[in-house]
């Protein structure tokens, strides 16, 4: 459970700078507050009055040193110095000590934390991501490094070194006369208190407008993700009138709620400070009046009690911002504790063992469940020997995709074993072991990048006549030649986009590029017109009996050459055998195809 300590142990690694930085950022605002004491000095020394013993004696100790015998210029010299050092030469000093030094930690922290993120999302398990929206994942980690990154400065820089200097001058005022000091400390307390609260039901009513407004900007997004369904069915007024309601909505409590309770707040909060004041000014007066405190202390405590009524303001605000930055920090903290995947890699392991198999795939007695009690694989045995073409065909849901992430490891069986040339996957490295598969998606996914880089994401050494081999299986070729720079487009989020047949090539391309001992088709064709479809079929003729195929396929007529089609069916293994075998028992399968070829005019005429 993420709490303050996740907080305190973002910046663990830099604790001793940070622990320096503070320290002289707070003794730098100290210094700041030798100022007014001195100048009280000065006119006690102007108007004849006695100075305070500390003065006294360090202008005798530079009498004695220098032999400077007129006291009234010791004096002056020794105040004059101490203004000359407390603002002339703290001023350049003190950024390189605090403000340099806070922003190195935030954004020295930034950059760690920024790779531990990556780290996390790199290893967490597959069903979170299945789970979990990728923009929100986004946004819980982006949001909270840079809530991290903007309060560090604020409370290292201020909050802190400005609460030190409000107690710097309740002890200077306290050492002056304690009557006015304690006056000073607990009208100080009580005010920033009421602030802070007042703060606390402001910032309510704000985590509600942020909900409100989240709400309204995740429609907006909707509407730019299925503009094309908007659209076709004219419903934009309507979806306008809505936004526009939600606006009115946002607008009301911004106004009425939020911006009215800072107009209250500012109100009393500048009448109370300035009623104090002028009561500390009274009692001041009344003091000097009676000869308890000087006319230079009386200007001493009237200026440091301005400038800590003058902090309050910055206090309240600094607290109130990390206040409302609080919680999205803690979500972050709460993503980073997320445990990882049990197929998570070392990301630290430099050598990865070298594997090669024969591409022999046994599952033997695989019970699995996503939810305990609820089998989606029943008891599957099934063993795929080296170099045959499997395929894996079946109603939606019938489990066919789940078998293939136990393959990948991305989830392990709650029973049985999946053997891989007679070895357990689970005993294997597993980056060394994926390695060795590779799988083209329904949706292949396209990086932001060259077509060249998508090509060889697997294996980015491959020579140049292995792409051009690939990309001819593949009939990635096909269309390469009317892109405007050839495998140098850039293709991706930012580049050209790919019809959703050429992105099934590319991904072909890749994983043949990876030179896999299993090679995985998940729907791989299915966004291929029939023509294409057929002649990619052909051209992976080629390759077949070269390593081991498992087809997912829901078109039969493109499993029909097969060495086995094995018929999925609520998770368990219905029927086996080639296809010839299959459509002679009259059972499921036959019922499928039969259907298929009834309905595909593709099929009909093959
Ligand atoms: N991450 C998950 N968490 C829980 N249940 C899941 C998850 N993924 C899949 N399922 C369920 O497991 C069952 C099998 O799904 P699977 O995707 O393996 O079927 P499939 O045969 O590949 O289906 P299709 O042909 O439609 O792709 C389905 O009932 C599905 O709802």
């Amino acid at each position: 459970m993420a709490s303050f300590r996740s907080i305190l142990g973002y910046y663990r690694a830099y604790r001793g700078i940070a622990i320096a930085s503070i320290a002289a950022a707070s003794v730098c605002e100290l210094v700041d507050l030798l100022v007014p004491y001195a100048i009280g000095q000065i006119l006690n020394l102007l108007s004849q009055q006695p100075l305070d013993p500390p003065v006294v004696a360090i202008a005798h100790q530079l009498q004695t040193w220098t032999g400077w015998s007129d006291t009234f210029s010791a004096h002056l010299a020794v105040l004059g110095s101490i203004v000359f050092l407390a603002t002339v030469v703290r001023a350049p000093i003190q950024p390189w000590l605090g403000v340099w030094f806070h922003w190195w930690i935030a954004l020295a922290a930034r950059r760690d934390h920024t790779r531990k993120a990556i780290e996390k999302i790199l290893t967490l398990p597959l069903e979170f991501f299945e789970e979990n929206n990728p923009g929100r994942i986004a946004n819980r980690v982006s949001k909270g490094i840079s809530n991290h990154t903007w309060s560090y400065p604020e409370i290292a820089g201020q909050l802190i070194p400005k609460l030190v200097r409000v107690l710097g001058i309740g002890v200077i005022v306290w050492w002056l006369d304690w009557p006015i000091a304690l006056g000073l400390l607990i009208s100080f307390t009580v005010i920033l208190v009421l602030t802070l609260r007042t703060l606390r039901r402001i910032i309510q009513k704000e985590e509600i407008l942020d909900s409100h407004i989240e709400s309204t900007e995740s429609r907006t997004s909707e509407i730019i993700t299925n503009i094309k369904t908007v659209k076709a069915f004219a419903t934009e007024a309507r979806e306008l009138a809505r936004q526009k309601q939600r606006l009115d909505r946002e607008f009301k409590m911004v106004i009425d709620r939020i911006h009215r309770g800072y107009m209250h707040l500012i109100t009393w909060q500048g009448a109370v400070v300035q009623f104090c004041l002028f009561s500390l000014l009274g009692f001041s007066l009344a003091a000097t009046i009676a000869g308890r405190v000087s006319i230079g202390h009386f200007i001493t405590i009237y200026t440091l009690a301005s400038m800590a009524y003058a902090e309050i303001t910055p206090l309240s605000q600094v607290s109130e911002v990390f206040a409302r930055r609080y919680a999205s920090i803690l979500r972050f903290h709460e993503f980073m504790e997320l445990p990882p995947g049990r197929d998570a890699i070392d990301l630290e392991q430099q050598e990865i063992p070298s594997l090669k198999f024969s591409g022999k795939v046994d599952f033997h007695h695989v019970w699995f469940s996503y939810t305990p009690g609820r089998p989606i694989l029943r008891d599957i045995n099934l063993l795929i020997e080296p170099c045959q073409t499997v395929a894996l065909v079946g109603r939606s849901g019938s489990g066919k995709s789940t078998l293939i992430k136990l393959l990948f490891r991305y989830f392990q069986p709650d029973q049985g074993q999946i053997l891989i040339d007679g070895q357990d996957i689970q005993t294997l490295d597993v980056r060394a072991y994926r390695r060795r598969l590779a799988i083209v998606h329904q949706e292949v996914d396209v990086f932001n990048g060259t077509l060249w880089d998508n090509l060889t994401y697997a294996n980015p050494e491959v020579s140049a006549d292995a792409v051009y081999e690939a990309c001819a299986i593949a009939r990635v070729d096909e269309f390469v030649h009317q892109l405007p720079l050839g495998y140098r487009t850039i293709v991706g989020e930012r580049g050209l986009r790919l019809s959703g047949g050429q992105r099934q090539r590319l991904g072909i391309a890749r994983a043949l590029l990876a030179d896999p001992d299993v090679l995985i088709f998940d729907e791989a064709t299915s966004s291929l017109d029939y023509e294409s479809e057929r002649e990619i079929q052909l051209a992976l003729r080629a390759i077949t009996g070269t390593r081991t195929m498992i087809v997912i396929a829901h078109r039969l007529s493109t499993v029909r050459d097969a060495h086995q089609i094995v018929v999925l069916d609520q998770g368990t293994i219905r029927e086996q055998g080639d296809h010839d075998t299959l459509l002679a028992q009259g059972g499921l399968y036959a019922h499928l195809y039969s259907i298929q070829r009834d309905r595909t005019p593709a099929a009909s005429t093959s």
